[in-house]
């Protein structure tokens, strides 16, 4: 049910390798945090659940079913990647997903568009990168799917807004049913969201913790713990 399952997953670009051997199963009602240096895979990742980018080697389930191009009637997929089209205005991009995934749910994007302050009737290509950033969120967490992918939801958004959002991200997701995966550098923000963490660097899945655990038995942090394990695996101050 709803389950995220990568078995022995290896993805190249040429001779470089993006993911290594990665076996992983993302459970039901949890809220997984994707962390990891520029470059590491964690977009790789996402893109191979969500059917645009096919591992080299390996398999990927999602609820059992092995994952083409067709799973995105199940996966909700925020992207880095600026994908809209300019002349639209906020409204027409939301009835555009509303024709495209039947678990598009307009009252939760109208109550999305006035709690992140949009204006509908502006072009996309009159909005800031904040408010383009905030348009993305809108059209992700309006759907009802099994799996919400968010890659860098923050990103654009300036600090009191990222606050918020991740206050009112947990009453947009639903916990019981939804698994859910957020890759971000903003570690601070996000750990009061997360149930478990997994760090990955140049390919190589590196650790996975509950953060539940970390905190009340280790005493640490996921900034903290992501530290440490970056310093193990020789990669200093958290970047490449
Ligand atoms: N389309 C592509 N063609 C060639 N190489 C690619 C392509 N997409 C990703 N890569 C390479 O794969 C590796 C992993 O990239 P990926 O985008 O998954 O990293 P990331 O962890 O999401 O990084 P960031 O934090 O910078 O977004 C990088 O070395 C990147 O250069």
């Amino acid at each position: 049910m709803n389950m995220i399952e990568l078995r022995n997953v290896s993805k190249k670009y040429g001779r470089d390798f993006s993911l290594k051997d990665v076996s992983i199963t993302f459970k039901p009602g949890k809220i997984y945090g994707l962390l990891g240096p520029n470059g590491s895979g964690k977009s790789t990742t996402l893109k191979m659940i969500s059917g645009l980018v096919y591992p080299n080697k390996g398999e990927i389930f999602v609820d059992g079913e092995l994952v083409n191009r067709k799973i995105s009637r199940k996966v909700a997929y925020l992207t880095e990647l600026d994908m809209f089209y300019d002349p639209f205005t906020v409204q027409h991009m939301i009835d555009f997903y509303a024709t495209q995934f039947p678990d598009f749910e307009m009252e939760k994007a109208n109550t999305l568009v006035n709690d992140l302050k949009l204006d509908r009737s502006k072009k996309i290509k009159q909005l800031s990168k904040g408010n383009r950033g905030r348009l993305k969120l809108v059209l992700a967490l309006s759907r009802n799917a099994p799996i919400l992918l968010l890659d860098e939801p923050f990103s654009g958004l300036d600090p009191m807004v990222r606050e918020s959002i991740v206050k009112s991200l947990l009453s947009y997701i639903d916990f019981e049913e939804q698994t859910v995966i957020i890759a971000t550098h903003e570690i601070d923000e996000i750990e009061p969201l997360l149930d478990e963490v997994l760090a990955i660097f140049n390919g190589n899945l590196i650790g996975i913790q509950n953060v539940e655990t970390l905190r009340e038995e280790k005493g640490v942090s996921v900034l903290q713990w992501f530290k440490k394990i970056m310093e193990e695996n020789g990669v200093y101050g958290g970047e490449k």
